[in-house]
């Protein structure tokens, strides 16, 4: 008998304790839609430690951990709904694969959805040096080539970014890039993606991690140049 009373005197510690191990885990995921669900799952236990002391029910900490379910049950159906909405055609699907391999597709939808497919033509200037870019292209197919004072300088490739330079740092663009062949690419209005980015801060976490790997990118293959390699 001593032994059950003593083992239910323990319950509402193992739900707390299952209620913090389950929110650590929630916030090492890195997708928000299994964070919520291990939020939710993490709160559930809570309640219930809240209502199990022998001194009697907490109510005011189970009522903040329901108010925490349902705001997050209500986030989770949400995004539920929109990554049922948010299915990639094929062509915003091989970009993804190439410029935001690991990122949300919810997330990488929005950001497609606020830009436009350019196709483009041999010999098309889309960025000139000096000059302030009012576009952000992203390549799908084609090349182009980067010319600084007149002298090439580095290529763009399928995957790579044109202007996101200038586009981080609000200057002028640092070199002219024209277009090497036929090229397909995404394009974003600049003032069109900044308010978005202000608006929202998942968006402009993505895309600055992607245009960050592709400087990455850039700087490793003007490092082998540098030593005659590339
Ligand atoms: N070394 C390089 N290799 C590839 N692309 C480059 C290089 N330097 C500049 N660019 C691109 O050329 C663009 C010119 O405008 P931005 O400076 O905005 O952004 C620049 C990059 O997108």
């Amino acid at each position: 008998m001593d032994l059950i009373r003593e083992s239910y005197s323990n319950l509402p510690a193992i739900f707390v304790f299952i209620g913090f191990l389950l929110t650590f885990i929630a916030f090492v995921i890195s997708d928000i839609l299994w964070l919520r669900i291990f939020t939710i799952v993490a709160k559930l236990a809570m309640a219930v430690a809240a209502l199990l002391p022998e001194s009697g029910p907490m109510w005011l900490s189970f009522t903040g951990n329901m108010l925490l379910i349902t705001v997050n049950v209500v986030h989770s159906a949400l995004l539920i709904l929109e990554r049922r909405r948010s299915a990639l055609s094929n062509e915003e699907q091989e970009l993804k694969n190439k410029a935001f391999p690991s990122m949300d597709r919810v997330f990488v939808k929005r950001l497609f959805a606020a830009a436009t497919w350019y196709d483009l033509g041999k010999g098309d200037t889309l960025l000139v040096e000096g000059e302030r870019p009012d576009k952000l292209f992203l390549f799908l197919q084609g090349r182009a080539f980067v010319s600084v004072k007149h002298k090439r300088i580095g290529e763009i490739g399928p995957g790579q970014f044109v202007g996101e330079m200038s586009f981080l740092t609000r200057q002028s663009a640092g070199a002219t890039v024209v277009t090497r062949e036929l090229s397909r690419c995404l394009v974003w209005q600049r003032n069109i993606v900044e308010k978005l980015s202000k608006k929202d801060r998942d968006l402009e976490k993505i895309l600055t991690a992607a245009i960050g790997v592709d400087l990455a990118g850039k700087i490793f293959l003007q490092n082998q140049k540098a030593v005659g390699i590339g």
